[in-house]
């Protein structure tokens, strides 16, 4: 009888062992169960090392500051966690407000559903889920919507698992996963219709990088909703406790660093974005998000003994237990950041492509090419570059004889003499004494309809000659564009070169910046006289300009304005400030180009002919060196076709960049503002 009671207990003791680990499991329907916890695309001997790997990322917190090894700390991180926030949490890798009288998995598609009604996407449009873990919110969004759904993650395993249950859903038709960096998109420009992200995006080093790839691969006129982790306004950086809570989600969620809540539009309007709403979707009335985490406490201690049971049998890899562990501490923290209104894991940001945005055909984008550990920024400086050049400008050149004066004065020449030698055919020339004693050189305006006409082409012929044989540079409004496009053109041949490298193999790939010859540096710079130039502007729109005034400010410093009437805006009357300088003329020349800048804008005017055509060919070389940049990445990184799956996980290489630890040298003094007169 005691034998038989002994039998019946043990029996019973395992049976519920039994349903405990492999058939009950926490509260969520999901797919995973406890035995089957693995360690993602890692091999079970290898996740007690990887997780301390994981770790020491933030032992040296300067590995998480360089931005090219984030995914891959990122992806250890979701080979690690993966399983367990399937079978703990499920599909949803995310928070949803709570909804009174609603499940948890009803709040989360809810909150799901919401992205991509924000967003406004027809059946049969194409759509990009930035960071789609295991797809919970691109299925619900795909049935929900009817849109065709692409993924980008960066983790192996999840791609696997996203494409077993879109299949199991019966939604392969219209779910698409792609394993990719989202820094580095395998996607052409203008490809989707929409874009969201929910809360993946904080896993990014900078969000201007991220930001700026959606937009790319946007199509003008669409739209991207983004979920961001965020700090709140109630958060103080004096405060020891919220330091400590923040660091704690930081560290428990692979972040490379949270950002402040009004960051993310910052980031979004930088690359181009029109934003058309943010929110806090956190914020009440909502009701907690961490109601959930909160509630599943003690599911997760009988979690807690399951995966120690699992992984003591060897069922599951040993550094399950401290992966668990460190999430059961994560709960805790971000709870505390719930609670104490300090962090926010929904904040929500609506931004569109602006319809009109059509890719430079200088060649000049938004985005970074990351040379050396380092992004640079291929549309530096450009709000600095007043853009006048559109569809519907009207080209006006600035007066040539006006310049042949300001080169010859700063040449110390003799001043050159004019012949209007043929009246009947209104044709001029200049006679330049360049070396006196030598002789003259004359130059041709050649037959005109005016005088005035011949006598410009003729001082033009003289300032290219003068150019040319002096070594000046004509420093004018679109120098600056010219030197944007030589160092964009620069920064693709280096990528180029870089991309190569891989492909062949072969290590480290210096970056030099190119050398600046002696006789470049010599190169001497006239600055145009912008009163020259606003005067012909007011010819050709007959707006009124002031003189320049000047005020001494005290301390040998000054500052210069002109006001313009009658423009074609609002006002009628339009006044520019120069900054404050030591430099008299720099500040009368500082006010001068504001107005012109601001007359050339409002009346849309294009200023031609200072640099020869330097614009149009610094332009030709870039797209150039852009196309061959192309090229070499459609043969180094191939763009994967949809399907079948790409070949290879794409991601940030750990490339020359990585390996190279040289300093950078600076930029170039030739490709420096500058200004000489
Ligand atoms: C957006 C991100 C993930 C957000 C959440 C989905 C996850 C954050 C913390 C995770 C969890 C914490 C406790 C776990 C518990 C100890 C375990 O027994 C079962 C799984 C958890 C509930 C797990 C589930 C997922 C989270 C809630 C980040 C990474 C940007
Ligand atoms: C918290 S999960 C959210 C997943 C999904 N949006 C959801 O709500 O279920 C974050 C996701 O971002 C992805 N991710 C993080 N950094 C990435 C990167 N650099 N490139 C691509 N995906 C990335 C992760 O792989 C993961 O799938």
């Amino acid at each position: 009888m005691d034998s038989m009671a002994l039998i019946c207990t043990v029996g019973l003791l395992f049976g519920g062992l039994y349903w405990f680990i492999c058939i009950h499991g926490p509260a969520e329907r999901k797919g995973k169960r406890a035995v089957d916890l693995s360690g993602g695309s890692i091999s079970s001997d290898k996740v007690q090392d990887k997780y301390q790997q994981y770790w020491s990322f933030f032992r040296r917190p300067k590995e998480i500051e360089t931005a090219e090894k984030v995914p891959d700390f990122v992806d250890t991180f979701y080979n690690l966690v993966t399983d367990i926030y399937e079978w703990g949490w499920g599909q949803s890798f995310h928070f949803s407000p709570s909804i009174p009288g609603k499940s948890h998995r009803d709040a989360t598609r809810i909150h799901e559903e919401m992205a991509v009604d924000l967003i406004k996407v027809s059946p049969g449009q194409k759509i990009l889920d930035v960071g789609c873990g295991v797809g919970g919110p691109m299925r619900a969004i795909a049935a929900h919507s009817r849109a065709k759904v692409t993924g980008i993650t960066i983790n192996e395993y999840q791609v696997k698992r996203a494409k077993l249950h879109n299949k199991k859903a019966g939604l392969d038709s219209l779910c698409e996963v792609v394993c990719g960096n989202f820094l580095e998109m395998p996607f052409a420009s203008n490809t989707f219709d929409g874009a969201y992200s929910i809360e993946a995006t904080c896993h990014a080093p900078k969000l201007d990088d991220v930001y700026s790839e959606i937009f790319r691969v946007l199509k003008p006129g669409s739209l991207y909703v983004s979920y961001e982790w965020v700090t709140t306004d109630k958060f103080n950086g004096d405060d020891s406790e919220h330091c400590d809570v923040i660091q704690g989600i930081e560290r428990g969620d692979a972040l490379p660093g949270l950002r402040r809540y009004d960051e993310i539009s910052e980031a979004a309007k930088k690359v181009g974005f029109e934003i058309v709403d943010e929110r806090d979707l956190a914020a009440p009335p909502a009701k907690p998000w961490w109601d959930r985490l909160k509630m599943g406490r003690i599911a997760y201690w009988r979690n807690h003994i399951v995966v120690t049971v699992l992984a003591a049998i060897g069922v599951a890899p040993k550094g399950t237990v401290d992966v668990h562990d460190m999430l059961f501490k994560t709960a805790d923290y971000l709870t505390r950041g719930g609670e104490s209104g300090i962090f926010s894991p929904m904040h929500m940001i609506l931004c569109r492509k602006p319809v009109d945005y059509r890719e430079s055909s200088d060649c000049v984008e938004f985005g970074y090419l990351k040379l050396n550990n380092q992004n640079y920024d291929l549309a530096m400086a450009a709000d600095e570059v007043p853009d006048v050049g559109g569809h519907e400008t009207r080209k006006v050149s600035i007066s040539f004889s006006h310049l042949l004066h300001q080169v010859v004065e700063y040449l110390k020449l003799p001043v050159p003499a004019y012949y209007l030698v043929d009246v009947g055919k209104n044709a001029v020339k200049i006679v330049m004494e360049t070396d006196p004693g030598l002789g003259h050189l004359v130059y041709e305006g050649g037959p005109a309809t005016t005088i005035r006409e011949s006598r410009e082409k003729a001082a033009e012929n003289v300032v290219r000659a003068l150019r040319m044989e002096f070594s000046i540079q004509v420093e004018d409004f679109t120098s600056r564009k010219i030197k944007r496009l030589e160092r964009s053109e620069f920064l693709y041949k280096m990528k180029r070169i870089e991309l190569e490298a891989m492909e062949r193999g072969t290590g480290q790939v210096p970056v030099k910046w190119p050398v600046v010859l002696d006789h470049k540096r010599r190169k001497k710079y006239v600055c145009i006289d912008y009163m020259d130039v606003l005067h012909t502007l007011s010819f050709e729109t007959k707006v009124r300009i002031s003189e320049v005034d000047t005020f001494n400010v005290g301390l040998g410093k000054f500052v210069s304005w002109v006001t313009i009437y009658g423009t074609s805006v609002d006002t009628g009357v339009e006044c520019f400030f120069s900054a404050v300088r030591a430099d008299l003329k720099a500040t009368k020349q500082d006010a001068t180009r504001k107005d012109v800048d601001f007359i050339c804008t409002a009346y849309n005017l294009n200023m031609v002919n200072l640099n020869y055509g330097n614009g149009i060919y610094a332009g030709i070389k870039c797209s150039l060196a852009r196309e061959s940049y192309l090229a070499a990445k459609e043969r180094v990184i191939p763009t994967p076709t949809l399907p079948p799956p790409p070949p290879h996980k794409l991601r940030a290489r750990p490339s020359f960049s990585a390996r190279y630890t040289g300093q950078l040298s600076p930029t170039p003094a030739e490709l420096d503002s500058f200004f000489k007169r």
